[in-house]
């Protein structure tokens, strides 16, 4: 599904791909501008899968091209029999990172919900992103254990989960990410406002809030 209006008209940036052998003359311009890789990052029970999904809506409804890679549904796919070690994490995030890539550079809007702890590894896998977002979704680990969605921060207290992120195992949290969200603190509307505030300088406009 492609927004013909506002994302249309903006220079796209496109190169062919190394191996092309057809001249730049002779291929057909590509109507898609690039995407954007929106990269959620936080602790669990931050907010990172529920801002994503909400936002994948009113992107999906306003008929801009969308996908959601969430950390949960990865694990269970691409990234099925990896753990939590460091060297685990840092593979699915660059295989995450991969798949974000390609398809935002074929116009797509490409939301990434995984903890991502390390920044480095976050830092490496955007900057091969077309254009990018990456968005710090923090809550203090007080709220997030009293939130505890998935009720693993108190197996994790327990001793129940070896190398829980924020308990047992590090979070390295966006020294300068484009957005900032505390989510103890902002509704979730009004976090998506902010999202779409800062997704709107890359001509994603016109989304109904709803
Ligand atoms: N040890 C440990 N540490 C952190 N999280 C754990 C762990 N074990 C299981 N889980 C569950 O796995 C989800 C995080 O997976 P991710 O792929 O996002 O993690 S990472 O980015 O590779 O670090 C995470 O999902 P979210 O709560 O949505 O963040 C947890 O449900
Ligand atoms: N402003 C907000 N943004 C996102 N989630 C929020 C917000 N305020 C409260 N929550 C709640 O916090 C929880 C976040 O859970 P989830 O999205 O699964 O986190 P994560 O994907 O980061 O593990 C949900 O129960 C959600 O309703």
């Amino acid at each position: 599904m492609e927004k013909s209006s506002t994302i249309s008209s903006i220079h796209t940036g496109y190169s062919a791909p190394a191996s092309s052998k057809i001249s730049k003359g002779q291929r057909r311009q590509p109507s898609l501008s690039p995407g954007v890789v929106i990269w959620f990052t936080g602790l669990s029970g931050a907010g990172k899968t529920t801002l994503a999904r909400a936002l994948e809506v009113l992107l999906y409804e306003a008929g801009y091209p969308v996908e959601h890679l969430d950390g949960d549904a990865v694990r269970e796919h691409l990234s099925k029999g990896l753990g939590f070690s460091r060297e685990d994490r840092d593979t699915n995030i660059r295989r995450i990172g991969y798949v974000a890539n390609l398809l935002a550079k074929h116009g797509v809007l490409v939301l990434v919900s995984a903890i991502s702890p390390y920044r480095s590894t976050r830092e490496a896998v955007l900057a091969e992103a077309p254009r990018k977002l990456e968005v710090y979704v923090d809550a203090p680990l007080k709220v997030l254990i009293q939130r505890d969605v998935k009720g693993l921060y108190a197996r994790a207290l327990r001793g129940e989960i070896p190398h829980f992120t924020g308990i047992s195992d590090p979070y390295e949290p966006p020294l300068n990410p484009d957005l900032h969200l505390r989510t103890d603190q902002m509704s979730l509307q009004e976090c998506l406002s902010r999202l779409l505030a800062a997704l709107a300088p890359f001509g994603v406009e016109e989304v109904p809030k709803r």
